[in-house]
């Protein structure tokens, strides 16, 4: 799992040990001029010759890049520093300057020509803002610089290292507005932090490099990222007792005559996913059936639901049948997946064992219905805050889904997963994700039923699945949602092959048995681990 965790959180574990004397600066720049190296011996062949430029800010974070640039031209890189503050880390400055490099102030006359200075280099350290930066990106000769940059479309452009965070991104909060440096890499000091996760940030941050330097971050983390072993621990794994029934049956109200494949595919993916049994409830029964002989059409015990793909909320029939099973979920505790048009027919309050799963369009209408008004660009720029309004006000557990899903639950548990190609934008995927995400509830409504928290980290667990699915199922090019429900049975089988034994612990305390409800409250800082903030396929280089 990886975790995040505030500014506020990683200044407060920095603070005594920066008492203590311990050389916290020293150990990021040495890490980041490692990680600096290597990219250089990737892009090169070696470190000796290697053009580096570091933007500096008037900061620590231009200290941290002043450091590490001393310690590259140490080992022979040709190193130097554009200042775009008036002043800036005093022993940084001495220490490149003892090196053997400059520092070079830019003013505004001369930031076109920082720019192309920056632009011929191997490598771009962006050391202007971290930890300390205000949201709402860079202004004055940063701004300037940064969007020259960036309007830039080399070829062989350099290769941006991000020192910490992306400058100017909304380091707690994810937001990405005006002008930030988007980086192919971050390598980040002490932990990871929950702008490298969120959307839209994390789209800014590349591959995630997370450095320990010794921190010890005790208490709840602000965001997490289920990893493979996570979810496979997670995974309903059925015992040699187990029979259909135990296993779990899933209820699905989905599809209309106008809409049937939604029927289809949110069936095909609960049975699919190793479901005990799928009830179909609707009027497309046959079709369902005649694709998926496995589904049994009509109503009868039921251990989770599925409400929503294909149904129009004017389908006075698949109505009925949606608020009549709302009773077991409100009072026999049964979880269930609340998609599209079933959205329109929630509860006023729900528990959280309902997992509403709307896109940004959705939700912004959702919360607009709510007395939130808001639109769907909105709801794109901030949908961390949107989510938690969602809950806030439904009582639910919501998924919002997109290029990197957010998972929201009780006790601020939030996730960020970063699984899925963009191939997965195609219609119907969601509705995979809903019928996968019931089975899941399925197999584990009991736990679900005594830690209503693991519900979030079930949709989680579901949104790696659904995205490593569309992997699986043509890697590296385009998917149908058919092609991805038809992959989950071989994704699930390399889950759990490769890591189902390695436990993770809960989020809240006394979770159950298998119940790993979340991320851990130690510090995930042991040694560099390298991280897609942004999976795989992103353009390597500056300006494309
Ligand atoms: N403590 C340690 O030993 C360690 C720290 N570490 C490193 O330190 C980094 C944090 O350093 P930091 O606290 O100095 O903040 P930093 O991000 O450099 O910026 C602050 C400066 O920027 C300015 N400013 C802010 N927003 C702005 C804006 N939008 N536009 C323009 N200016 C803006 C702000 O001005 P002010 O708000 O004061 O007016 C202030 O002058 C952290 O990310 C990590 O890299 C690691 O080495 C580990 C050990
Ligand atoms: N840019 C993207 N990159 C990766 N996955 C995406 C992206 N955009 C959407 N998705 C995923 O594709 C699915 C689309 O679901 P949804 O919008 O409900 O489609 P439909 O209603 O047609 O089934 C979701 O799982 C979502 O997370
Ligand atoms: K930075």
């Amino acid at each position: 799992m990886l975790l995040s965790w505030t500014s506020a959180q990683v200044r407060a574990a920095e603070a005594p040990l920066l008492a203590d004397g311990v050389p916290l600066m020293q150990r990021a720049s040495f890490a980041l001029a490692g990680a600096v190296a290597r990219v250089l011996r990737e892009r090169r062949g070696r470190v000796v010759g290697g053009s580096v430029v570091l933007l500096v800010g008037p900061g620590n974070n231009g200290g941290d890049a002043l450091h590490a640039g001393a310690y590259l031209r140490a080992r022979g890189a040709d190193v130097v520093a554009l200042a775009v503050a008036p002043r800036v880390h005093d022993e940084g400055r001495a220490a490149l300057e003892a090196a053997g490099s400059r520092v070079v102030v830019v003013d505004e006359d001369g930031v076109a020509a920082a720019a192309a200075r920056a632009a011929g280099a191997d490598v771009v350290l962006d050391g202007i803002l971290g930890i300390g930066a205000r949201p709402g990106g860079l202004t004055g000769v940063a701004g300037a610089l940064v969007a020259r940059l960036s309007a830039r479309d080399d070829e062989r452009g350099p290769v941006v290292v991000a020192v910490d965070t992306p400058s100017g991104i909304g380091v707690d909060d994810g937001s990405a507005t005006g002008t930030v440096l988007r980086a192919d890499r971050t390598v980040t000091f002490g932990a990871a932090k929950p702008g490298l996760l969120l959307p839209p940030a994390a789209r800014l941050a590349g591959e995630l490099e997370v450095v320990d330097i010794g921190l010890d971050l005790p208490g709840r983390p602000a965001i997490a990222r289920l990893e493979g072993h996570d979810a496979a621990a997670l995974w309903p794994v059925p015992g040699p007792a187990a029979h259909k029934y135990s296993r779990g049956v899933v209820g699905v109200v989905a599809g209309a005559r106008r809409y049937p494949g939604a029927a289809v595919l949110a069936t095909s993916a609960a049975v699919l996913a190793g479901v005990g049994m799928v009830r179909y409830l609707g009027d497309v029964a046959d079709l369902v059936v005649a694709r998926r002989p496995e589904v049994v059409a009509g109503p009868g015990h039921v251990q989770a639901w599925v409400f929503g793909p294909g149904v129009s909320p004017e389908d006075a029939a698949q109505r009925r049948r949606i608020e009549h099973a709302f009773d077991g979920v409100l009072h026999r505790a049964e979880p269930a997946v609340v998609d599209a048009g079933a959205l329109e027919l929630l509860p006023p309050r729900v528990p959280a064992h309902v997992v509403l799963t709307p896109h940004a369009g959705e939700l912004a209408r959702l919360l607009t219905a709510r007395g939130h008004r808001v639109d769907r660009e909105h709801v794109e720029a901030h949908p961390l805050r949107h989510a938690r309004l969602a809950h806030e006000l439904t009582g639910a557990t919501v998924l919002v889904k997109g290029h990197v899903t957010l998972v929201v639950g009780p006790d601020g548990a939030a996730y960020a997963q970063s699984d899925a190609p963009a191939w997965l934008a195609t219609a119907g995927a969601g509705d995979v994700l809903a019928g996968l995400l019931g089975a899941m509830l399925a197999g584990r409504a009991a736990d679900v039923a005594d830690d209503p928290s693991l519900a979030a980290a079930l949709a989680a667990a579901a949104a790696l699945v659904h995205g490593r699915a569309a992997r699986t199922a043509n890697p590296g090019g385009p998917v149908t949602a058919r092609a991805v429900a038809l992959a989950l049975p071989e994704t699930v089988a390399a889950l759990l092959g490769a890591d189902a034994s390695r436990p993770t612990v809960g989020w809240t305390a006394g979770s159950t048995a298998r119940a790993t409800t979340g991320p851990t409250a130690t510090a995930p800082t042991t040694g560099p681990t390298t991280r897609s903030a942004d999976g795989p396929g992103r353009g390597g280089r500056m300006g494309r």
